[in-house]
């Protein structure tokens, strides 16, 4: 009788569930729900609290809505009863945290905290506390701490600490009503089990904690602000749970909001990039994956903790048990795409995607797969949200460089993937530079699924063959195998991720393969796009901060 497993993808606009058969990893059914409030970056619910530049906040009650339709949805699907569904994972976008009380409750669900924007989800992309993370790094380069160089040299504003600090600074009652601050992830797993039990997948590379030497000391948060020096007590914890390991079970209360059975074994919660090792079977150093969507999460394993300039981390058993787990990113991909046709492409282009029946990114791409490299004259810098890796620096802004009166928009869109593919190789380098081997290069995500002329540019950029996931739901299947795993051998699952990455996840039979001609121009003009990003990144000409500066000013 075959058994399956439920993993749920939660990404930036949408979550999505996928129902698993165990063994052949074949996707029965899938369901998506767009999140009800969406990313809310300029007005809390209900339109009238305005939020300042740099916020991006969600709503946890549209978490757990996408359990309550998408659960349901894919069983009846596929007609498979809830009594065959072994176990369930999930992941998350990260670090999407939020402020809850001991039973859960986040405080933007509670009536007296509702207008007060510090009481909702940051998402991941909420940038609002860089000057949080700029204090943090300059304290942490000052004492010599030890941590700083596993993430590359600096802490991002997107990660937990600069996070919980701007909520303590901006609204210490928030802080102080708040019994815990928990990662998305770990309090949806929570709202599954009946109770928080914190990955070490987030705590490790949004959290600043280590296997063996834990969060940094409290000496170091005291000197950052004396009301910090017990953060990691009061807010968070120490106890930390193993990604492959099992969260606890379905309750009573999740089997009536699911339709699953109570008992259902749970995974403790993940990371969308992560979980999506497995799903594409990597299970050994030197393969990088590239998580292409809204931004892009650049995964890779290795057998000893080096030290890469400007990556987001190296957590042992980060992404797979036994382990060094490599990360590293760009905070704006299919994003800076999506701003550019929402504001810059005229009313002709649309009707002419509405007369083929396109969307108005496929015909842009179809434009743009007429040109040759470098026929466009241009060449862009891919920080239209920051720069993640390997600068770690979110006031940096986009470039449009080499634009005429004769530039048109499929040139742009063109260039601005580029950009991006560029922004990639600045990664992949530094990892090579650093002694981490990427002997080959995996791609999966919505991005790597809906533009193939987008891969053949990273495979003519990178100069590397590009692999891709088999799979159009990647990181829900990496999470349905972590279900697999929690759920164990012996009611039908696995023993070892390792174990369920073999038999279930893959990759498609076709690659993309570089073109020699179009590498040698894509040299060249890496070359030019290296010289900007020194020029504009590192300080050799602040020009962007300067702007941003001003802009600040005249809000
Ligand atoms: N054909 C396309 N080519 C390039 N980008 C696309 C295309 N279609 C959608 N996008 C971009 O992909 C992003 C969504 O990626 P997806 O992987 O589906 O979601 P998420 O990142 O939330 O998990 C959006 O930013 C959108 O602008
Ligand atoms: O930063 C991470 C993972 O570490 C991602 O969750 C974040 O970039 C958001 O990913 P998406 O672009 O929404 O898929």
């Amino acid at each position: 009788m075959a058994k399956y497993s439920i993993g749920v993808d939660y990404g930036t606009q949408s979550g999505r569930a996928v129902l698993v058969e165990i063994g052949s990893g074949r996707e029965i059914a899938t369901s998506v729900k767009e999140y009800t409030h969406g990313v809310m970056d300029e007005y809390l619910p209900g339109g009238k609290k305005k939020l300042e530049d740099d916020w991006a906040l969600q709503h946890p009650n549209d978490y757990l809505e996408v359990l309550q339709v998408t659960i349901p949805s894919v069983l009846t699907k596929a007609n498979v009863s809830a009594e065959d569904v072994i176990g369930i994972g999930i992941d998350f976008t990260a670090c999407t945290v939020l402020p809850v009380k001991n039973d859960g409750t986040p405080l933007c669900m509670i009536d007296q905290y509702k207008d007060e924007p510090h009481s909702y989800v940051k998402l991941w992309k909420h940038h609002a506390a860089q000057d949080e993370a700029n204090r943090l790094n300059e304290l942490a380069e000052e004492r010599g701490e030890d941590f700083l160089k596993r993430y590359g040299g600096k802490i991002s504003s997107e990660w937990m600490f600069p996070k919980v600090w701007q909520i303590l600074n901006e609204a210490p009652a928030i802080y102080q009503e708040a019994d815990q601050i928990v990662e998305a992830t770990d309090w949806v797993i929570s709202q599954l089990t009946g109770e928080i039990r914190r990955n070490s997948c987030t705590a490790g590379y949004k959290a600043i904690w280590h296997k063996q030497k834990g969060y940094p000391s409290k000496e170091f948060f005291k000197a950052l602000d004396p009301r910090l020096e017990n953060v990691v007590e009061e807010k968070l914890s120490n106890e930390i749970h193993s990604i492959g390991s099992k969260a606890g079970e379905i309750t009573a209360e999740a089997a009536a909001l699911t339709g699953l059975k109570q008992g259902t074994a749970v995974a403790v919660a993940n990371v969308d990039a992560h979980v999506s090792i497995p799903a594409v079977g990597i299970t050994e150093p030197g393969k990088l994956l590239m998580i292409m969507g809204t931004s892009t999460c650049h995964i890779l394993l290795g057998e000893e903790e080096k030290i890469v300039p400007g990556m987001c981390g190296v957590v042992e058993d980060g992404v797979l048990p036994g382990l060094m787990g490599y990360e590293a990113g760009q905070s704006c991909v299919g994003d800076h795409f999506e701003w550019f046709t929402e504001n810059c492409v005229p009313a002709a282009y649309e009707e002419e995607a509405k007369e083929k029946g396109m969307n108005i990114h496929q015909l842009l791409t179809e434009k743009a797969s007429k040109l040759q490299p470098g026929e466009s004259g241009l060449l862009a810098l891919d920080w239209w949200n920051g720069n993640r890796s390997t600068l770690v620096d979110v006031d940096l802004t986009g470039v449009l460089l080499g634009a005429t009166l004769l530039t048109k928009p499929e040139e742009i869109y063109r260039a601005l993937i580029e950009a991006t593919a560029y922004g990639t190789r600045t990664i992949v380098e530094a990892f090579r530079n650093s002694g981490v081997p990427v002997n080959e290069i995996y791609a999966c995500g919505g991005i790597a699924e809906k533009n193939a002329l987008m891969m053949q540019i990273y495979s003519d950029v990178l100069n590397s063959e590009i692999k891709i996931s088999a799979s159009s739901q990647t990181p829900a299947l990496g999470s349905a195998m972590f279900g697999a795993v929690a759920a164990g051998k012996e009611r039908g699952g696995y023993d070892s991720i390792t174990d369920a990455a073999e038999e279930m996840g893959r990759v498609k039979e076709e690659t993309f393969k570089p073109n020699s001609a179009s590498a040698k121009i894509y040299n060249q003009l890496y070359a030019e796009y290296e010289t900007l990003y020194n020029y504009f990144g590192r300080g050799e000409n602040d020009v962007m901060k300067r702007l941003k500066n001003l802009k600040k000013q005249n809000i």
